[in-house]
């Protein structure tokens, strides 16, 4: 396989390059993570079963439309191997501490880039699951329809049970109603093992989920797991400041991805995500 990997590489870079070895890098759950030695330097490459191959042309798609608003790895190749599908990026060597001030000012510079309307070009995947981006006008209806909607509707195909869904979808208005969002460009799944930092201390995001949506998603996101400091959300804020109703709004973006973590592993995150659905109905009764 790599040797056939090495001659694609080769022929889509114009570059003769001989396999030499290959290394596991940890820190992937989805997929796995490679750093491919050659004759011609090292790449980074993620592997899944072949038929997953739309996922990483998708991942190659955002990483290349992020690249215009922020540094992220440049997406080399993607393509098929005998059982497997592959995504070759350039290797950065990759550090987990640098400017957080830089970070926060790039991410606002990446959600100043917007699209007309609210989706994406194509469906991608939020981890393993699908994520629809059909486009929208309206952003409410948006994420009603292709974020928790979707997400509701796929725990009810697990066989996951969760209460006041309904509920919380015909609440929806208020949340969102008097809300104004412009479609901006979004990493989608920003959590903090999707970020980090260059020997010089500049920021790298990866392993994107990308569509147009409201950035107060993937400002959400940054919160629900920790690993963000304040100095980031100060150096976002001072560059483009949020809107007045974020905390409200937060849970409800971040209910999404509580519920994809449902969705894929179960356990308690099925508790979690019904907590958050009980603490969000108490805040539209309150
Ligand atoms: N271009 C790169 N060069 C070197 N290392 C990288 C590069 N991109 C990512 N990494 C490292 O590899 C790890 C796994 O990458 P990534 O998060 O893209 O994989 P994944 O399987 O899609 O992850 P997840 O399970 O979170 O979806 C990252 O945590 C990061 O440390």
């Amino acid at each position: 396989m790599w040797a056939d990997i090495c001659s694609q590489l080769a022929a889509a870079t114009g570059r003769p390059l001989q396999f030499h070895r290959a290394d596991v890098v940890a820190g992937g759950d989805i997929n796995e993570a490679w750093r491919l030695r050659t004759s011609a330097g090292d790449w980074f490459v993620k592997l899944n079963n072949a038929f997953r191959h739309d996922m990483f042309e998708a991942e190659r798609a955002g990483l290349a439309a992020m690249a215009r608003g922020i540094h992220v790895p440049s997406p080399v190749l993607c393509g098929v191997s005998g059982e497997h599908a592959f995504l070759v990026l350039e290797w950065l060597d990759l550090r987990h501490r640098g400017d957080e001030v830089a970070l926060g000012r790039q991410l606002a510079q990446l959600h100043r880039l917007t699209a007309p309307h609210f989706g994406w070009p194509h469906d991608n995947t939020i981890g393993a699951t699908p994520q629809p981006n059909g486009w929208m006008d309206n952003w409410q209806d948006f994420f009603r329809e292709r974020r928790l909607g979707h997400q509701f509707a796929l725990a009810q195909r697990h066989g996951i049970s969760l209460r006041n869904t309904r509920l919380l979808l015909d609440c929806l208005p208020a949340f969102l109603g008097d809300h104004h969002v412009v479609p901006s460009l979004l990493h989608g799944d920003l959590w903090g093992g999707n970020a980090a930092w260059l020997a010089d201390g500049s920021p790298v995001l990866f392993d994107p989920a990308c569509y147009y949506g409201d950035r107060e998603t993937d400002l959400a996101l940054t919160s629900l797991f920790g690993g963000f400091s304040s100095t980031f959300y100060e150096a976002y804020h001072a560059t483009w400041p949020l809107q007045p109703g974020f905390e409200r709004r937060r849970d409800l973006y971040n209910l999404y991805h509580m519920a994809n973590h449902a969705n894929m592993f179960g356990g308690g995150y099925i508790q979690r995500t019904q907590a958050m659905i009980d603490a969000l109905i108490v805040n539209i009764q309150a």
